[in-house]
This record gives structure tokens, sequence and C-alpha cells, in this order.
């Protein structure tokens, strides 16, 4: 069975509630899905994955959230070719016009670095997800899966 692994971090709930979305929706779409929160992610988790999804709150001015910064340090010296990415984004656009999702756009280049292959475009919400949030989620799914 496909493996899809979402690591997330939140500290207000928004990137929670973002990965849980996209947890149902993967395992509506048939998959195995383990969703891992970032203080217990070790650099090595998407080893054993087939998807590898990181869901991530931008803080600072445009900075990855400190209980993921040594996790993003040491995913671009992962091995993950072969498998598929993708990368999810939640921020604040009225507050941070210029460093909206910067965090999401960090990890696309840690995970460019690895050899895993993009497999939908990054989904970028504002704070929480809305219905068209959702939508889009579903076909970031969509698009993983059949990748
Ligand atoms: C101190 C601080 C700095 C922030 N910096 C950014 C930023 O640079 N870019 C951005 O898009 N959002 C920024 N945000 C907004 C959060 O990323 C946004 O509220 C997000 O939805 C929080 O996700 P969470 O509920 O999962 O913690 C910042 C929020 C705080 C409190």
């Amino acid at each position: 069975m496909t493996l899809a692994k979402i690591v997330y971090a939140s500290m207000t709930g928004n990137t929670e509630g973002i990965s849980e979305i996209l947890e149902e929706k993967l395992k509506a779409a048939g998959l195995d899905v383990e969703r891992i929160e970032a203080d217990d992610a070790e650099s090595d988790v998407f080893a054993d994955a087939d998807i590898a999804i990181v869901a991530t709150y931008t803080y600072g001015d445009g900075e990855v959230p400190d209980e993921l910064e040594d996790f993003h340090d040491d995913l671009s010296d992962e091995d993950l070719a072969g498998k598929i990415y993708g990368v999810v984004g939640s921020g604040d656009e009225e507050m941070y016009p210029d460093a909206f999702c910067k965090a999401a756009d960090l990890f696309e280049e840690a995970f460019e670095a690895t050899g895993a292959k993009k497999g939908s475009a990054t989904v970028k919400i504002n704070n929480d997800a809305e219905d068209e949030d959702v939508e889009n989620l579903q076909k970031f799914v969509d698009e993983v899966v059949k990748a």
C-alpha cells in the first residue's frame, strides 16, 4: 500500500487543521497516512514513505518555524529519489505580503535537493482553510497521488 507521511508544525492550530484535511483526503484516496508533529520528526522520517508532505506555517519575517528549523536544515541532505513530495503553507497574506508562506517555499527548495519529484504545486493558505482552500487541497491530493 502507498504510504503518505505528513510532517506539520502549528502554533495556533491553522496548519494542524490543514494537515488533518490532508490526512482525511489522502485516506479517502486509499493511502496509508501518518501525520507527524514537528517535534517528533527526525530528518529521515520520509525514508519509508512513498509520498512526503510538509505542512508549515511561516514565522518571524519569512522564516521556517523554530520547531522545524533543524528538520529543514537536515532534509536537503536526505536522499528521497523515487519519492513524491508536496508542500502546503499557511501564512498571513495581509500582514506579511512580501513573505507570505515563505517557509513553504524554503521547504520546496529543500525537497528539490533531495531528488524527490514534486507531485503538485505548493498550496498557500491565508490562515485557516476555507472552502476554496479545501478544494485546492483536494486538487493537491489528487495530483500527488497520481504523480
Ligand atoms: C510573530 C509572527 C510572525 C509571522 N510571520 C509570518 C510571515 O513572515 N509570513 C506569513 O505568511 N505569515 C506569518 N505569520 C502568520 C502565521 O504564519 C499564520 O497566522 C499561520 O496561519 C499560523 O499557523 P498556525 O495556526 O498553524 O500556527 C506570522 C505570525 C506571527 C505570530
